[in-house]
């Protein structure tokens, strides 16, 4: 259970599902494709969805790439929090929303697993949320640093079994599939 003292409702997170950010990304089909029926889900099951739409270099607002990538749309009413730094709470208003939806989860997909997903997913663990990533909703793509290259497949398995090991005091984490997860 989160330390917020909300109501205890989840929110479905779907991050920077963008078409220049999932362009070289693992599995880009297979990602956008359960992402879409997961966002189906949610809203049959009326859980609100929060959609991050990230606007920076290679991204600037209006762009071909930073349009959402087919088939993944916001709907009327579902909010739109445009963001600039990795972290979806940083200089945003995330937080005034989630706090307005009443969430104390957050059910996360999106990309990039290692950049925007994991600072996203970070900073909500250590505000008190509770936290699932989908880890069949989230991609990146090879990254090479160092004279290292580390595998799209490397992170995202390292990602998954970060979420489902973290732990915080009076909160929870997990992993889960986008058909199994409880929204
Ligand atoms: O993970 C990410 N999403 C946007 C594109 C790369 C970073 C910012």
């Amino acid at each position: 259970m989160s330390t917020l003292g909300r109501d205890g409702r989840s929110c479905l997170l779907v991050i920077d599902l963008q078409e220049a950010v999932v362009a070289d990304c693992l599995d880009r089909d297979g990602v956008l494709h359960r992402t879409a029926r997961l966002v189906d889900r949610a809203r049959a099951a009326g859980t609100p969805i929060v959609h991050i739409q990230h606007d920076g270099p290679g991204l600037e607002r209006d762009s071909d790439g930073w349009q959402f990538a087919a088939p993944l749309r916001a709907a009327p009413g579902e909010p739109v929090v445009a963001k600039n730094y990795r972290d979806g709470f940083a200089a945003t208003d995330l937080e005034t929303t989630l706090t307005r939806l009443g969430a104390d989860r957050l059910i996360i997909a999106g990309a990039q697993s290692d950049f925007c997903v994991r600072a996203t997913m970070q900073h909500a663990a250590a505000d008190g949320y509770d936290v699932t990533l989908v880890g069949d909703c989230h991609t990146t793509a090879d990254a090479h640093h160092d004279g290292v290259t580390i595998s799209a497949a490397q992170i995202i398995a390292h990602t998954n079994l970060y979420a489902s090991t973290l732990r915080y005091p009076g909160q929870s984490f997990a992993v889960d599939t986008h058909d199994t997860v409880t929204l």
